[in-house]
Formats: structure tokens, sequence, C-alpha cells
């Protein structure tokens, strides 16, 4: 299903008076793609995320999925909107966030649990999406005994285990050297296409981004069509 963001503006109260984050941007995602989207600091890009995610409503505009109707819109209730996200996002964050105690093939089941699959093929899928990014043989070690690289695959066969409709993917590479970067951004871009998910990824490092399939510059909150020097 693609993503669909439609006229979407985000205005922040700030004291006195307001802070517009997000001015009316409207983006598609295609399913399986991968479109990256780059800004200087404070161009709204987490904001942008955070409304596509369903975890800031926007104060205008509609993120859809596919043609249905929209499933993010400014009145939509926090419930359906943490339902939606449970059912159908995927999530990669900066940091890895794993759960020290728990095993790789662990971390992947206790999500893939709380999105209410069914116990006998939940393991099944862990170690398929473990698989799928290159951990088989590390499936059973604690986040403490893996490198940051590794971590970070966790996150991102974590962020698969529930088939996302959708993946969100929040500056994934800024905690690794370029090499790994550049490796992190291609095992997104092609787990992306092979898992069916449209995948929009925020980065500030254009120089990894070799495999995506597009790009998008936002600037004081627009989407603008060439990136403009400092
Ligand atoms: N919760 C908030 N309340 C008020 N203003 C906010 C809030 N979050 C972000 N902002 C402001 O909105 C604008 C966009 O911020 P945002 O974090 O989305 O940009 P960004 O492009 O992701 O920046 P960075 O690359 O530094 O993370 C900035 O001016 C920021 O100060």
């Amino acid at each position: 299903m693609d993503l669909r963001l439609e006229n979407v503006t985000l205005v922040y109260p700030d004291g006195d008076a307001t802070l517009t984050a997000v001015d009316d941007v409207s983006l598609t995602v295609p399913s399986g793609t991968t479109t990256a989207l780059l800004g200087p600091s404070g161009s709204g890009k987490s904001s942008l995320l955070a409304v596509a995610g369903g975890l800031t409503p926007p104060t205008s505009g509609t993120v859809s999925f596919g043609e249905s109707p929209p499933v993010f819109t400014t009145t939509t209730p926090r419930d359906a909107a943490t339902t939606m996200r449970l059912e159908r996002i995927g999530f990669v964050f900066q940091q890895p966030q794993l759960i020290p105690s728990l095993t790789a093939l662990e971390q992947l089941e206790l999500l893939a649990h709380l999105r209410g699959r069914r116990s006998s093929s939940v393991r099944d899928r862990a170690l398929e999406m473990l698989d799928a990014v290159g951990l088989g043989p590390w499936a059973h070690k604690r986040p403490g005994t893996l490198s940051g690289g590794q971590r970070q695959r966790v996150a991102i066969a974590r962020a698969f285990v529930g088939e996302p409709h959708v993946l969100l993917v929040d500056e994934p590479t800024s905690a690794l050297d370029h090499e790994r970067g550049v490796e992190i951004i291609a095992l997104v871009t092609s787990l992306a296409r092979r898992f069916d998910a449209a995948t929009l990824l925020v980065s500030h490092d254009e120089s990894t981004l070799g495999a995506v399939d597009a790009t998008a510059h936002l600037l004081d909150g627009r989407l603008v069509a060439r990136p403009t020097a400092a």
C-alpha cells in the first residue's frame, strides 16, 4: 500500500505565537519503495515522520494508506492511532532501543506478541526476519554482545516482524561509520522491496543514500525541488 501525505501542516504553539514545523506537504511513497527525507536541522523532518506515524495529529491535512480513507487526520482518536500503528506501521529509530536482557530473537518475539500475532507463527517469522538481515547465527545473542551495526539490524528485523504496510525510519545511521551506514540503508531499501513496505527514511547524510528509490528535500517545513546551499 502506498503511503500518501496530503496537504499536511503541523503547527506547534511557541510561547504567545505559533511555529509551523510542516507546511502543506503532499508526498506519496509507493508500496515497496524507499524515499529518503532530507533537510537541514529544524526543517521539519522528524515532525513530518511523527505525523506520518500517527504519533502527532496534523493541524490540517491527512495521511492515508493506499486508496482507503485517511488513517490519520486532525480528529483521529488517540486509541485508533495507536491501533493503526501497531497493526500497520514499523518504526526504526536513531538508536536501536533494544531491551538488554532479551536475545535478538526474543526482541522480535516480544513485538510480534504485542502485535497480537499467533504464538505458533511468531518464532518462524522472527527467525525468518533475523535471517533476512543476516543475523540468523546471532539469534540467541543479547544486545551487549552485538556490534552497533548488528544491533541496528535487530531493530530493522523487529520493525518488519509485524508485516507492516509502512516503515518509518529516523536517522538509522547516525551512530554508525560511513560503510556501515551505506549497508544499513541498502538493507532497509531491499527489505522494503521484498516485503512491500512503503518506506520513509529521514537522513542527514546524503552520501549513504545510493540505494534509495527517491529523495525529498524539506526546507522550513516545505518540500523543495532541490536542496539549497547552506
Ligand atoms: N514538540 C515541539 N514543540 C514545539 N516546537 C517543536 C517541537 N518539535 C519540534 N519543534 C520545532 O519544529 C521545527 C522542526 O523541528 P523538527 O525536529 O521536526 O526538525 P528536523 O528537521 O527533524 O530537525 P533535526 O534534523 O535537528 O532533528 C523546529 O523549529 C523545532 O524547534
